[in-house]
């Protein structure tokens, strides 16, 4: 993996813009990501271990918002079930090129991995193939939320039964306290990993419009609407969660 800082709100930027995984955002996100993201190497680790209990024979696994693969490369150290393919799918082109790179390293040095494909695509327009694992780690909170439910409805479809779907995401929190002393922190957690106040406000402004995050509460209801039976949180780290739901 990529070993460059993530500097990219350390000036003070002229004109705020929001965030977009450009090549910029690729050259940083193993960095980005990490002191960012509270819990983020235990989350990814972990959905590898949780998907070898419910990968089926005969049936795909998605990796949806794979960026540069890193859920994928989980998926495909821990996965030891036959006829399985991971299928890892990002709109972004600078992440796919990258993600594609990683995973050729990937195969290079283990054998009788789980074949994977890489797709350009935005999950919206997906066509699933039967599927036993999805995984959306913090990819569904850049989803317009009017689609949301489109999208977990047709996961929830594609899904066979002994499946599951693993959510990530950043929370926000109904209760006013919870949610204030959560967000402080969790920029606690970014200032004791080298950000500026600075940086933590300029990353605020740019990702405010395209990341919107919900609440617990509407996760769990949004996915029982889209057919899921059971939601069973597994993880959280501050104002960062990851859920299984089971079909
Ligand atoms: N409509 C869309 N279609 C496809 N991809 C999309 C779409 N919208 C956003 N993305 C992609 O979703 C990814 C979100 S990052 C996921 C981290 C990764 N899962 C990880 O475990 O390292 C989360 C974050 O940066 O906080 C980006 O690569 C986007 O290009
Ligand atoms: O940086 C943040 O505050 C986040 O919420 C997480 C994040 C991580 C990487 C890209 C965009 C958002």
């Amino acid at each position: 993996m990529s070993h460059e800082p993530d500097r990219l709100f350390a000036k003070p930027l002229a004109q705020p813009q929001d965030f977009v995984f450009n090549e910029d955002v690729v050259r940083v996100f193993p960095d980005m990501i990490k002191r960012s993201v509270p819990g983020y190497p235990t989350i990814v680790e972990n959905i590898g271990v949780l998907a070898a209990q419910f990968a089926q024979p005969n049936s795909c696994l998605y990796d949806l918002g794979c960026s540069l693969g890193a859920v994928t490369q989980a998926l495909r150290r821990h996965v030891k079930t036959d006829n399985c393919q991971v299928i890892a799918v990002d709109n972004s082109a600078a992440m796919v090129e990258r993600c594609r790179e990683y995973l050729h390293g990937q195969d290079s040095m283990f054998q009788e991995l789980v074949p994977v494909e890489v797709v350009e695509a935005d999950v919206l327009s997906l066509a699933f193939q039967p599927a036993s694992l999805v995984a959306l780690n913090f990819t569904l909170q850049f989803i317009p939320p009017e689609q949301r439910p489109v999208l977990l409805g047709a996961i929830r479809q594609a899904l066979v039964p002994g499946g599951a779907l693993i959510l990530s995401e950043k929370l926000r929190f109904e209760d006013e306290q919870e949610h204030e002393l959560l967000t402080d922190l969790h920029v606690a957690f970014k200032r004791a990993n080298g950000y500026s106040e600075l940086e933590i406000a300029q990353k605020r402004s740019a990702i405010e419009n395209v990341m919107k995050p919900d609440s617990l509460e509407t996760h769990r209801q949004r996915l029982l609407d889209a057919g899921f039976s059971k939601v069973v949180p597994w993880f959280q780290c501050l104002n960062f969660a990851s859920l299984i739901a089971l079909p």
